[in-house]
């Protein structure tokens, strides 16, 4: 038997426990999480086998899975001490630089740092859903950091969900998470509060079409979360929104000046994001 200590028993927590439990059943999960609402839900919707209160209890876990805001999973890492030799830590933040250099140098082998590139606007027990990990990719960064046996537990674990894995740099994932995923947050976060600013209840719910709910959907994940990721990756995200700017700028100067057909081109431009997604 495997024991897994989840600390975080949310969408990214509880969807990881779920895909685990349909595989196999060589595995037993123990939760830790500092809501009690979140504790009993995970406990009823058959998330994790035990709830624990404290990281000493975890400690003593074969995997431990972070899956709590990316602050907290900094501030958890230099709580972690006494881990036996194969306990591999496994973290599933949406950044990845300053955790995967905050970890302490003294746990630093057992420490995978990986971000798995799939997910939802939902959050806590009640969002986790059981193929949220399957055929997509999951990033593992700083990879020549973590030990070799700790390397090989976390690809199984990844690969037995269905996972592809990706490696790459912590510094070069958070500037490419900056655009391609943190970004799009901030302008959705943008996007609905200049609509609700302008805009009566009645007539957003009256005219909202697929576009502007697909725009906004993400305009619902947990600032919490947000408040979190956008910290940790301020300098990056601010090239990005700056990169952003400028493209919304251009449209405005073709929209003032009349500049129909550049408008038509740099639109024909946009479109061919879609041959490569
Ligand atoms: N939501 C998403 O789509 C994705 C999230 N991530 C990352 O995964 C991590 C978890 O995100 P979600 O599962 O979506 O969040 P969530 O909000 O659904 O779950 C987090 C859980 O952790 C608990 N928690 C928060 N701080 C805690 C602490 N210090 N100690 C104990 N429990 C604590 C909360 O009560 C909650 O139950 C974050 O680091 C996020 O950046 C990564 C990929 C996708
Ligand atoms: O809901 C969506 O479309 C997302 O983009 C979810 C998401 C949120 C955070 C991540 O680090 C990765 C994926």
């Amino acid at each position: 038997m495997t024991n897994v200590g989840i600390i975080g028993l949310g969408l990214m927590g509880g969807s990881l426990s779920i895909a685990l439990q349909e595989r196999s059943n060589t595995y037993r999960f123990v939760g830790l999480d500092h809501n009690e609402t979140h504790q009993q839900q995970a406990l009823e919707l058959g998330l994790v086998h035990e709830i624990v209160h404290t990281l000493d209890e975890i400690s003593k876990c074969d995997i431990i899975i972070l899956t709590i805001p990316v602050e907290g999973i900094i501030a958890i890492s230099q709580q972690l001490h006494d881990l036996d030799e194969k306990c591999t830590v496994i973290d599933l933040g949406s950044t990845k630089a300053k955790i995967s250099s905050s970890i302490p140098e003294s746990i630093r082998t057992h420490f995978v740092t990986a971000h798995p590139m799939t997910g939802t606007e939902k959050f806590g027990p009640k969002a986790a859903i059981p193929k949220l990990y399957e055929n997509k990719v999951v990033v593992l960064c700083d990879m020549e950091k973590s030990g070799t046996h700790q390397q090989e537990v976390a690809k199984k674990l990844f690969s037995e969900i269905g996972m592809k894995l990706v490696y790459m740099g912590a510094e070069e994932h958070d500037r490419h998470a900056a655009f391609i995923s943190h970004m799009p947050h901030a302008l959705s976060y943008s996007l609905a509060n200049s609509v609700m600013r302008q805009e009566d209840a009645s007539s957003i719910v009256a005219l909202a079409g697929g576009g502007f709910r697909d725009m906004s959907r993400i305009a619902k994940s947990s600032p919490h979360m947000w408040e979190d990721i956008f910290r940790q990756n301020r300098a990056n995200l601010i090239e990005a929104i700056e990169s952003f700017e400028v493209e919304l700028k251009k449209c405005r100067h073709m929209v003032e000046n009349g500049e129909w057909e550049a408008l038509n081109k740099w639109m024909s431009e946009a479109n061919t994001l879609h041959d490569i997604l």
